[in-house]
């Protein structure tokens, strides 16, 4: 028989929450218990310990010792092991009973319970904290503020009541419209009040009460003085004083609450650090952009400096800090930025600029400081800015103080790189015309890169690239050729977005493959949208002009590649 020396780990030198492993000297009697100190998550607890028990090389021991107790006892092999797993269900036992010892044990709970309170009470956010406060405040005024024992009785009863001569006293509540009195019979109440002078309880000892009509306060007096009633001015019980506040507060509360979730969140947007921006390890390589080659090129040397290969400082050169992709949409920007990121194997911080956007004057610009602080932190890194022209039009063009506090961020960030540090910032624009010249000047986005619109060679290529994975009935590249020859204008997103609307044609006819039809048909769907065979497109653009003017009218040409030019003074690179 085995013997195995007790092992254990002091708790006190174990990371919470503290485990304790012991082992009795028997093995088949082995086991661990742990201690939780007062903290739960037990559940999870147990199953990780009892993971750990098995891995550990301890285990190992354990199966050794039972083997030979086997073999000691002539077992067979599988007697052998259904013993083990009779072995296994020991320790599953024990923490069973720990468990049940521990919810049965008063002292222990409690400690469960009030770690687990205070983790709630960590999470619960501030408004609603002060809100289940205010709640809990006026149920508790509520139990405890003795009930208005009055009755109430219409205004005319009081005055009825008046005029017979049965209303003996009048109290007047202050701050409320509520006039208290006693008829003949109660007077015992009214004078015993009268006698101790305590008006403050005026509302719990009249027997009833009416509401007050505007505007007939003079009548009422005069009937009063007529009568000879005695009449008064009373304060407002305070139990139901504190009753009231705390209704109009909560009333009120509530009432702000989506304004202060709101500011809550705008305040906390730039820097919680549970909503730090995670950098990206990018999959996308130079391979999978393509029909952009000259623009490829300027950013394959950027990924060299990038890597070290090329050593641009031992001629006193600087790494350049921006690189601006401009061109028309869906020509792979984004993915050309993807690629450098990819190629070069560093952090990727993508954002658009639309996310800079705030409502808050200062916000904006936080978080230009915030992405660039861990851009750096993440350093060698690329900050990728999609629509750069949202934040970085032309200064001083519109009365937003917000975005204009956000581009002086942006190009203050941009001016306080060392030269040292290897972060890139890549930015992707449309509208190139529309940015402020600071942005575009040497020292920033010192690089610009047209990224146009894809030549015949250019789109056979990407096609290439998207049917990889699309399984054809024909050749791939008679395909490419086919429809590259059908699409001039189109650009990759559109090519990508052929192939892709062709493999939903041919799942939609239950086929295995892409046949040439499904791609003429996406072809069709791609350039007139759906259903758009039975109208010519000229007709179809016609009627569409009508309902959206803003749209090109018929016969009007392509976007010139040149209105890309001209202002930033850079070539076309494809
Ligand atoms: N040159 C290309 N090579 C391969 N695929 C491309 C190319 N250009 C575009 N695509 C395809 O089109 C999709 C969209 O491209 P991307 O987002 O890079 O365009 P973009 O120029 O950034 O557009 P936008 O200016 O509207 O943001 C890509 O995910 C890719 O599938």
């Amino acid at each position: 028989m085995a013997s195995f020396p007790t092992l254990s780990a002091s708790a006190a030198s174990l990371p919470r929450p503290h485990v304790r492993f012991g082992f009795r000297d028997h093995a088949s009697s082995w086991g661990c218990f742990a201690e939780n100190n007062g903290r739960c998550g037990g559940v999870l607890d147990a199953r990780l310990r009892l993971r750990m028990r098995w891995r550990s090389p301890v285990r190992a021991k354990v199966g050794e010792a039972d083997k030979d107790k086997g073999a000691d006892l002539g077992l067979r092999v599988d007697q052998r092991k259904s013993l083990r797993r009779r072995l296994r269900l020991k320790p599953r036992l024990r923490v069973l009973r720990w468990w049940l010892r521990r919810l049965l044990s008063p002292r222990e709970l409690a400690g469960d319970a009030a770690a687990a309170f205070r983790r709630a009470v960590r999470r619960v956010p501030l408004p609603a904290a002060a809100s289940i406060v205010l709640g809990a405040l006026l149920l508790l005024a509520r139990l405890t503020v003795p009930k208005n024992a009055a009755r109430e009785v219409a205004y005319s009863d009081l005055l009825a009541g008046l005029r017979a001569g049965a209303v003996t006293a009048v109290a007047f509540e202050e701050d409320s419209r509520r006039i208290y009195f006693s008829k003949a019979e109660e007077v015992g109440s009214g004078d015993e009040e009268r006698e101790t002078g305590t008006s403050a309880t005026a509302a719990v000892k009249w027997p009833y009460y009416a509401r007050r009509v505007p505007h007939d306060e003079g009548f009422l007096l005069g009937l009063m003085r007529e009568g000879g009633v005695d009449y008064r001015s009373a304060p407002r019980p305070a139990g139901r004083l504190l009753v009231d506040m705390l209704t109009t507060l909560l009333t009120l509360w509530f009432s702000l609450l989506p304004m202060m979730w709101f500011i809550q969140r705008q305040m906390s947007a730039g820097g919680n650090a549970d909503k730090r921006r995670r950098p990206r390890k990018q999959r996308v390589g130079f391979e999978d952009v393509q029909g952009v080659d000259e623009a490829k090129e300027e950013l394959v040397e950027i990924v060299s400096c990038l890597r070290g290969s090329l050593n641009y400082k031992k001629l006193g050169a600087r790494l350049p800090r921006g690189v601006l992709l401009a061109g028309p949409p869906g020509t792979g920007k984004t993915l050309l930025a993807k690629a450098v990121a990819g190629e070069a194997g560093i952090p990727f911080f993508p954002v658009s600029a639309s996310e800079f956007v705030e409502m808050f004057v200062g916000r904006g610009a936080a978080r230009v400081r915030d992405l660039f602080k861990e851009a750096k932190e993440a350093a060698p890194s690329i900050i990728f800015i999609d629509e750069l022209d949202a934040v970085g039009g032309s200064r001083g063009r519109s009365f937003n103080d917000e975005r204009d506090q956000t581009l002086n961020q942006l190009l203050t960030e941009m001016d306080g790189f060392d030269s040292d540090v290897k972060v890139i910032v890549m930015a992707a624009t449309n509208r190139p015309k529309a940015l402020d010249s600071a942005l575009c000047r040497p020292g920033r986005f010192s690089r610009k890169v047209f990224v146009g619109v894809p030549d015949l060679e250019g789109r056979k290529k990407i096609l290439a690239v998207h049917v990889r994975e699309v399984p054809l009935e024909e050749e791939s590249e008679i395909i490419c050729d086919l429809v590259a020859n059908l699409t001039p204008g189109l650009v990759g997103a559109d090519l990508a977005n052929i192939v892709n609307e062709a493999a939903l044609l041919a799942a939609r006819r239950g086929g295995d493959t892409v046949a040439r039809e499904d791609i003429m048909d996406a072809i069709e769907r791609e350039k007139y949208g759906v259903n758009g065979r039975q109208k010519s497109p000229d007709a179809e653009r016609q009627g569409l002009t009508k309902l959206f003017p803003w749209l090109p009218k018929p016969g009007n040409k392509p976007p010139n590649p040149d209105d890309f030019q001209g202002l930033m003074g850079y070539h076309t690179l494809s």
